[in-house]
């Protein structure tokens, strides 16, 4: 190979990077021939492809391709995203109102002569508005963000390279295609290379493949196949579990194997959560209000002979009196809270808004091992020779009893070779512990129980070949040469699927063959295992012709020597989580690729099923119907299984309930369930097991993997949504407080407003966040997994919601333009004689906005519950609820009686007596709240559906 063709071929392994102009990329069929060839070269070859050498690259070579390919990142955690998510908090809509709103009232001040110091003052405030808005989204949406990173950041930060024949650690985002790496055990592979030296070296890929079984890796070219399985390279986002080795990178960042999984990931669009939804349709709306109100007050007063700057700044006030500034804020720090609660119950959210969707979920389709499970798997049965045998002892600890008949210890010896999983002896005061897959784990323990040292086994006949297991196959075979020199082929795997591939079955030590009476006794057996709850594994041997046969001469014409059965213990808090689901009309469906019998016995056990005849759906049956089918399926029962799935099914099932308008959470942890997590409304991962794709994919991470933790945070997820509700009916119906005593005054001809656009901006960022941020924190109630799931239909701005709005805002309406009208009138002052300085309009626009302060306060009372009386709710239960009403009204007598403040609202000092009247209004309001709860308690049926 020429050195000029080398780079080419380089650029033909990666498709990250950018553009240099010297060397295109090749097409897709060529990228892909070099991709495979990568594993089939031998190593000088290999290198000389790479333009590398055994010494790696030189200084000067590295800093060219670092040039043309760009850093080893993946994509997506480039600091540039920040300055877009900044930028993007000042397009959303009530942002985009309020600026233009603020530029247009600074001009006015510009134009205006003489120039009034109050409309620059509006128009300040309202550009404050917007910035305090864009900062809190733009912290909170960053440290969710920086969470979710962390929670990536699985590629290493440093490695050890060699360069100019030099051995260096360097940061892994330097590396470069042609880099030589240095692997050691417990090293995260920096990118993806192939081997060139390896020692004994085994990979964890668990976070390409979903499978953490250790593979067993070689520096020997291997026949071209697909890349992730060729056994000669390691990849990013892996780990090296034991051994050690040197390996030539041949892709970097984007262009590696988990780059594409990663980009695959983000690609797929997130779906919008209600809560997104109807906040987005809520803002268009109010917004929408706020133009058409401030357009019909300027049309309405322009004629009737008022300044047109003036009318202008003062229709732009009612607008922007109309838009709730307060709520984007509250809404996020509403939402915070809940994903800090959510987090110290081991559910960390990674999106704001998932939170509010967890509380609508109405199916929760789960894992089985490790969620419902404590994947902690101990063999409790065997069968060899047509007899079952009972395996004693609990967890990873070799003690315990197991016959020492010659047929079982062969069926025990030939799993622990067709094992990559390891036993580690404690350490100290810790137990047992596997390390890769649990399921083999078990079976490297149950041999030793039987008396076998797997280590030495694998001595005496090592392994020379392997065929992973995959879900799909559901097995896996290795091949050994034997002392004698001959080989053979181990296989195990599920029975079915591995007794289709038998046709003999050892007896005692000797080839008989399989009968179709024999077989279904073993069928029967490991049913019988299953139906346990077991876990069942069958286990075959054939002698091989050669050291590495293809897969479909390994795996076929075996000898069966058994079957070994596994107890894998529910969780003990799952059964109580499960009821609460039952309780909460959340259905749970269990998808799992385990045996039918399996998946129902550890259903009945935790509770997800209670009927004698679920409805058990395979994977094959799934395949066999259409999507009408899947539909009638999914339509026709409450309790149902789905077994021997792959993750395709998976994703088949959540989008088909969702077509029924079901809001579904699903869990998941492989890399390939990443489709089915990121289409979910709820993609589940697991923080403890997973691997980090799914995590990625995920907008819900379990920190303990425990189904309960779901369940937990679908309560506070509907707790959320409650609070959120509250403080909505809290700020809305104080914004009707504001704009009816304005029209009531223009409409009357009165011609000044009853309150300024400050007066309304103080209250609105003042006196009401505090309450609104309370309401937002309320504890979750007791009775919040009582009621059925929210219909996905159901609007935040219910009927009832609405309807409460305006009872509560209408009183409050009545009340301050009752006080207003009063003091004007009482003065005999005619209206056109009014000015702004009048001391009795001074007066009165200070007892509208304390008037709708100290209201406010009742009303924060009133909407803590639906139908139930606040007095039995108690009063006091939520102290920072009295606390943040005590300040509003702290702040709103400062305004009335601090002279500065009352330089800037233009207000003048209350009389304690203008007090007494504003509290007689505010009790009255939560009389007439009182007396509407009573009622609707005494209603037979109720829109609120039974809740408080
Ligand atoms: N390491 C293994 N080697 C061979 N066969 C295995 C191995 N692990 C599992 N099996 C077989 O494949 C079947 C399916 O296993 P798989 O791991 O795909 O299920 P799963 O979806 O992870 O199950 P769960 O829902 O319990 O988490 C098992 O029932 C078992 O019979």
């Amino acid at each position: 190979m020429s050195p000029e063709s080398a780079p080419q071929r380089t650029v033909g392994l990666r498709e990250g990077g950018p553009p240099t102009g010297v060397t295109t990329a090749p097409p897709p069929d060529q990228r892909d021939a070099s991709r495979s060839s990568v594993s089939a070269l031998p190593v000088p070859d290999v290198i000389a492809t790479l333009g590398s050498s055994l010494r790696g690259l030189t200084e000067a070579e590295t800093a060219v391709r670092r040039n043309r390919y760009g850093p080893n990142e993946l994509p997506g955690v480039s600091r540039g995203q920040v300055w877009r998510r900044l930028a993007a908090q000042f397009t959303d809509l009530f942002a985009v109102v309020l600026l233009v709103s603020s530029a247009i009232t600074f001009l006015a001040y510009w134009l205006g002569r003489p120039r009034d110091p109050a409309t620059l003052q509006l128009a300040l405030a309202i550009l404050g508005v917007v910035l305090l808005n864009a900062g809190i989204g733009f912290a909170q949406e960053y440290s969710a963000e920086r969470t979710a990173e962390s929670l990536q950041a699985m590629v290493p930060h440093t490695c050890r390279v060699l360069r100019d024949g030099e051995r260096r650690e360097l940061p892994a985002r330097d590396l470069v295609p042609g880099d030589v790496v240095i692997l050691e055990a417990g090293d995260a592979v920096p990118a993806d290379c192939r081997l060139i030296e390896a020692q004994e070296a085994a990979v964890n890929n668990a976070a390409l493949t979903g499978e953490s079984d250790p593979v067993a890796r070689v520096a020997e070219p291997v026949p071209s196949g697909p890349l992730l399985q060729a056994r000669n390279c390691v990849f990013m986002g892996t780990d090296l579990v034991a051994g050690t080795g040197k390996a030539v990178v041949f892709a970097t960042g984007a262009a590696t194997e988990f780059g594409r999984i990663y980009r695959l990931a983000a690609a797929a669009p997130r779906q919008q959560t209600p809560l997104q939804r109807q906040v987005a349709l809520m803002a268009r709306r109010v917004a929408g209000v706020a133009l058409a109100t401030g357009a019909v007050l300027f049309a309405v007063r322009v004629p009737s002979g008022q300044p047109f700057v003036d009318t202008f700044v003062f229709s732009l006030g009612v607008m922007v009196a109309l838009v709730p500034e307060g709520l984007p804020a509250t809404l996020s720090v509403s939402l915070a809270i809940g994903v800090r609660r959510m987090a110290r119950r081991h559910a960390l959210v990674k999106q704001l808004l998932a939170v509010e969707a967890l509380g609508s979920t109405s199916v929760i389709c789960t894992d089985k091992t490790g969620t419902l499970t404590q994947a902690e798997m101990t063999v409790v049965q065997l069968w060899a020779d047509g007899v079952p045998h009972a395996v004693s002892g609990v967890g990873y600890a070799p003690i315990g009893e197991i016959t020492d008949a010659e047929p079982v210890r062969e069926l025990l010896r030939a799993a622990a070779l067709c094992s990559n999983a390891r036993l580690v002896p404690p350490t100290g005061r810790d137990a047992w512990r596997v390390l890769g897959d649990t399921t083999e784990g078990a079976l490297l323990v149950a041999a030793r129980k039987a008396g076998l040292d797997p280590a030495e086994e694998e001595v005496r006949t090592p392994r020379v070949a392997e065929h992973p297991f995959d879900s799909a196959r559901k097995l896996m075979s290795t091949v050994h040469r034997d002392s004698d020199g001959t080989f053979f082929a181990y296989v195990k795997g599920a029975p079915l699927e591995l007794l289709a591939r038998c046709d003999a079955i050892d007896r005692s030590g000797t080839k008989t063959p399989l009968s179709d009476p024999v077989r279904t006794q073993v069928a029967a057996a490991a049913d019988g295992m299953a139906g346990q709850g077991l876990r069942v594994l069958a286990v075959a041997r054939r002698q091989a012709a050669d050291p590495r046969p293809p897969l479909e001469d390994v795996e076929s014409e075996l000898t069966l020597l058994g079957l070994a059965g596994m107890y894998d213990p529910p969780r003990p808090e799952v059964r109580e989580a499960v009821h609460a689901c039952r309780r909460a009309g959340v259905r749970i469906i269990m998808v799992t690729g385990d045996h039918p019998l399996t998946a129902e016995a550890v259903a009945r056990r935790v509770g997800i099923v209670s009927h004698p005849a679920p409805t058990v759906a395979t994977g094959t049956q799934l395949d066999a119907l259409d999507d009408g089918g899947l539909d009638a399926l999914l339509a026709s029962s409450g309790e149902l299984l789905l077994c021997r799935v792959s993750p395709e099914h998976k994703m088949r099932v959540v989008t088909a309930l969702q077509r029924r308008g079901e809001v579904v959470a699903v869990t998941g942890d492989g890399a390939n369930d990443a489709p089915a997590l990121k289409h979910a409304d709820i993609g589940v991962a697991m923080g403890a097991s997973g691997t980090d794709v799914a995590r990625e994919a995920a907008v819900m991470v379990l920190l303990d993997d425990s189904f309960a933790s779901i369940t937990t945070a679908v309560g506070l997820g509907r707790s959320v949504y409650r609070n959120i509700r509250k403080f909505l009916i809290y700020l809305f119906s104080h914004n009707i407080a504001e704009l009816v005593p304005i029209l009531a005054a223009t409409f009357a001809g009165f011609p000044l407003v009853p309150i300024t656009a400050v007066q309304i901006l103080a209250i609105d960022l003042g006196s009401d966040v505090l309450p609104a941020l309370a309401l937002g924190a309320e504890p979750m109630e007791p009775d919040v997994m009582n009621s059925p799931p929210r219909p996905r239909q159901e609007r935040l701005f219910s009927a009832s919601v609405v309807g409460r709005i305006l009872f509560l805002g209408g009183i409050q309406a009545l009340g301050v333009c009752a006080v207003f009208f009063w003091h004007i009138h009482a003065s005999g002052i005619p209206y056109a004689d009014f000015t702004k300085d009048s001391p009795v309009y001074r007066e009165a626009i200070t007892m509208v906005q304390a008037g709708i302060v100290v209201s406010q306060f009742f009303n924060a009372l009133a909407v803590r519950t639906d139908r139930q009386s606040v007095f039995r709710a108690g009063l006091l239960t939520n102290p920072w609820l009295l606390a943040a009403g005590c300040f509003g009204i702290g702040l709103m007598a400062a305004i009335s009686y601090a002279p500065p403040l009352q330089a800037i609202f233009r207000t003048a000092p209350l009389a304690p007596a203008d007090w007494a009247v504003l509290a007689a209004f505010g009790a009255l309001l939560l009389a007439a709240e009182e007396l509407r709860k009573w009622v609707l308690r005494h209603r037979r049926t109720s829109p609120e559906g039974g809740r408080r």
